[in-house]
């Protein structure tokens, strides 16, 4: 299957980099936000990157500008009606999730696949609410896009062998390197890393040691690029949030609870490093 034109639908810290990457690899795509103020901020920070990229010599001039003539950005999610490949990079629920299929699913061309960037959530629910359920997947990049040479598929119950095909292909062509995996909770990325981080907020919640220590602790010891509270304001503690939720209640076990410091953070709208506070301050 040809892959031209690409849309990406959210452009918050994930929906920007997959949009960025994109470009960069010469595909011609649309980035998507509900909210003027949100697509221009995503819209600034791929050519703020891609300006130091040029800036540190990784990149000439002429192919910067010639990521920035891929790129389009817009509030309409009709544009998708000439698009052969859209990946959708919104908030980690479940209700916001199917509601953007349910629209997709109808405004875009037959032959288009839909994918989710999803952190967690059963890619075969999500197909399930779609006219094309074969053509829908899981393409899960990591933060930051631009530098993480992991893409996981997943492939939902209903996913056809040319949709996976295809995918594997496009992770290929984005210079990253795919990894199969089926439709579980978490499915393995955030299955592994997000009760550890999970159990990181359990150690400061109990008192057994300061953020700071914590992060040290696995950052010397581990040799972890970063710690792991560090980690989950990069990430965003919704997101986390969230995550946690889906391994609690789809695997029914008790050691996949979220820690409820990290409830309280979220409800204190403490999301991280994109809200200016988490574990840490950015201000
Ligand atoms: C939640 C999920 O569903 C799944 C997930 O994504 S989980 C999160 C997975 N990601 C991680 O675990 C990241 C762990 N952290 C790291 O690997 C590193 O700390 C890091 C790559 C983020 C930064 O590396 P560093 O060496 O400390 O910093 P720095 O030297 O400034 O940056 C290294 C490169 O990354 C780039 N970079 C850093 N942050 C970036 C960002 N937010 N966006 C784009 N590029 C970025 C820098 O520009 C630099 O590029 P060059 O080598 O081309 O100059
Ligand atoms: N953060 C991470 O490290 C990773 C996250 N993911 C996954 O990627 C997805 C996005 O996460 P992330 O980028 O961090 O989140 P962000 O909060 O940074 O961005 C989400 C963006 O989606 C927008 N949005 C919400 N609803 C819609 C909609 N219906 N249509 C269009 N845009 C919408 C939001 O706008 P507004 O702010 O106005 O609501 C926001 O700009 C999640 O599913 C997450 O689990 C995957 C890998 C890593």
């Amino acid at each position: 299957m040809l892959i031209n034109q690409v849309m990406v639908i959210g452009a918050g810290q994930m929906g920007a980099g997959i949009a960025q990457v994109f470009a960069q690899a010469g595909l011609r795509v649309k980035l998507n936000d509900l909210n003027e103020d949100a697509l221009q901020k995503g819209l600034d920070g791929i050519k703020k990157r891609l300006t130091k990229a040029v800036e540190k010599e990784k990149m000439t001039e002429n192919e910067k500008q010639q990521a920035f003539e891929n790129l389009e950005g817009t509030t309409d999610l009709r544009a998708a009606s000439d698009c052969d490949l859209i990946i959708e990079a919104v908030v980690e629920k479940m209700e916001v999730k199917t509601k953007v299929f349910q629209s997709l699913d109808a405004i875009a061309p037959d032959h288009a696949i839909l994918a989710s960037n999803t952190s967690s959530l059963p890619i075969t629910e999500i197909a399930a609410v779609t006219k094309r359920p074969s053509q829908v997947i899981g393409m899960h990049f990591m933060n930051p896009v631009p530098v993480m040479k992991l893409v996981e598929i997943i492939r939902a119950l209903q996913t056809s062998d040319e949709t996976y095909e295809a995918i594997e292909q496009m992770t290929e062509k984005l210079n990253k390197t795919p990894v199969e995996v089926n439709d579980f909770p978490g499915f393995v990325s955030n299955r592994i890393l997000m009760p550890m981080i999970n159990e990181a907020i359990y150690t400061v919640y109990e008192g057994v040691s300061s953020v700071e220590d914590v992060d040290t602790v696995m950052k010397l010891g581990m040799n972890h690029p970063m710690g792991p509270l560090t980690l989950a304001d990069f990430i965003g503690l919704d997101t986390c949030l969230s995550i946690m939720e889906v391994l609690h209640e789809g695997f029914g076990d008790s050691k996949y609870r979220p820690c409820p410091l990290l409830r309280q953070y979220v409800k204190a709208g403490w999301l991280g490093k994109k809200s200016g506070r988490g574990f840490y301050s950015y201000e």
